[in-house]
């Protein structure tokens, strides 16, 4: 039996975290939900589920993380407002099922400082498929990560055909179902650019041997060559049960969780290059990756502003990565990444973000 912590219990990832749960209760015990506002939500979760510790906000989610006794705590929180608990997760000996990728993006080194081997268990889709894919060959044996995007709902649009685009438009993502800072990430192809960071992070591999490619259909969820010219792809429908169910179960897989592919009917999955003229964000991320320091974080808190004020008509959908640009190019890093520093720079990214659309 597993006592797990999910913390943004009601958002996409949370629900779907208590449907895996649900299905297994044999190997799994809820014993603590966290989420941002949504008391309503929480208390019928907690009711279900039979959960005593539950909180609103960051700060109760930090308690939850360190002080109810658990074996897994799933951070499914949105924003770098994940950095805390994740610490807080890790600091209490937890594996880490982690979708809030923002807290390992921003905290960079000192999360991964933190971070026994295997402690984090990764649940984005493209992570978890390289998680998977990893078990066929030792790291010695990697060649290079190939990460798959969608594309988003603008694929194939010239940057031209980006600029007038509705935030509803945004939020129709082709092939996901998901939260509302991810879908318009997704649309951007900044969550691409997030993820390049991520895996950077989680499986030490160079960002020069981390490539992507495009793949509107979401089966392939990523993968790993190796040195030999084989590739391991991990595929299966998008469903985020699959992923979620290994972030909790690691290394073990679980039964009734995803369907698999239908091979009796004829299907095409297609594969093309990112255009980077239309979608600057991915260029961008791998340049602030490389910087590190407090780079990553001033990319993703002016990126989480900007997502803001898009939604809020204030700047329009190409208006999001020009600003996270100007923002960047504006930063001048500090020399050491400490909590202190990285809370200053997100401080000052937020704010300068908002110069520039004022
Ligand atoms: N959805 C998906 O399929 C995928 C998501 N991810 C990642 O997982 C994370 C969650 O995404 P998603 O589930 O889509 O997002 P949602 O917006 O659907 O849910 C976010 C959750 O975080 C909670 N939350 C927000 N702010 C705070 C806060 N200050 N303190 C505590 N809880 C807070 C929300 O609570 P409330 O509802 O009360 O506001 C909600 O429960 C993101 O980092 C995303 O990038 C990664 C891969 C796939
Ligand atoms: C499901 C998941 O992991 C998301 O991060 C997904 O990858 C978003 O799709 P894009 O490939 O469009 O960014
Ligand atoms: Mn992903």
């Amino acid at each position: 039996m597993r006592r797990v912590v999910i913390l943004g219990s009601t958002g996409s990832i949370g629900e779907q975290a208590l449907d895996v749960i649900s299905r297994h209760p044999d190997k799994f015990e809820v014993v603590a939900l966290g989420t941002g506002r949504n008391a309503e939500r929480l208390a019928e979760q907690a009711t279900e589920f039979g959960v005593e510790h539950t909180g609103l906000g960051v700060d109760a989610a930090v308690q939850l993380a360190r002080d109810v006794d658990a074996d897994v705590v799933l951070n499914g929180i949105t924003g770098s407002v994940g950095l805390a608990p994740t610490i807080a997760a890790l600091e209490a000996g937890r594996t880490l099922a982690l979708a809030n990728k923002e807290s390992l993006i921003v905290g960079g080194d000192l999360v991964k400082r933190l971070a026994k081997p295997g402690q984090i268990v990764p649940v984005d889709s493209e992570h978890s498929a390289i998680a998977q894919a990893l078990r066929s060959g030792t790291h010695e044996e990697v060649r290079r990560l190939v990460l798959t995007a969608s594309g988003g709902p603008f694929r194939g649009r010239t940057r031209d055909e980006l600029h007038g685009v509705t935030p509803q438009q945004a939020l129709a993502h082709p092939t996901w179902d998901m939260g509302r800072v991810i879908t318009t990430n997704s649309a951007t192809l900044v969550n691409k650019g997030l993820e390049v960071i991520e895996a950077h992070l989680l499986f030490d591999v160079p960002y020069d041997q981390i490539d992507i490619v495009v793949h509107p259909q979401s089966i392939v969820h990523s993968m790993v060559e190796f040195i030999d010219g084989s590739t391991i792809a991990q595929a299966s429908p998008p469903d985020m049960r699959l992923p979620i169910a290994l972030g909790l179960g690691w290394p073990d897989r679980l039964s009734n969780i995803g369907v698999p592919l239908d091979w009796t009917k004829a299907a095409t999955w297609e594969f093309e290059p990112v255009d980077n003229d239309a979608f600057p964000a991915l260029n961008l991320a791998k340049q602030v990756g490389a910087a590190k320091g407090t780079f990553p974080a001033v990319f993703n808190a002016a990126n989480e502003e900007a997502v803001d004020a898009f939604h809020d008509g204030k700047i329009s959908f190409t208006g999001i990565v020009d600003a996270v640009r100007e923002v960047v190019d504006r930063h001048d890093g500090p020399a050491e990444l400490t909590l202190e520093s990285l809370a200053e720079a997100e401080r000052w990214a937020r704010a300068e973000a908002h110069r520039v659309f004022a």
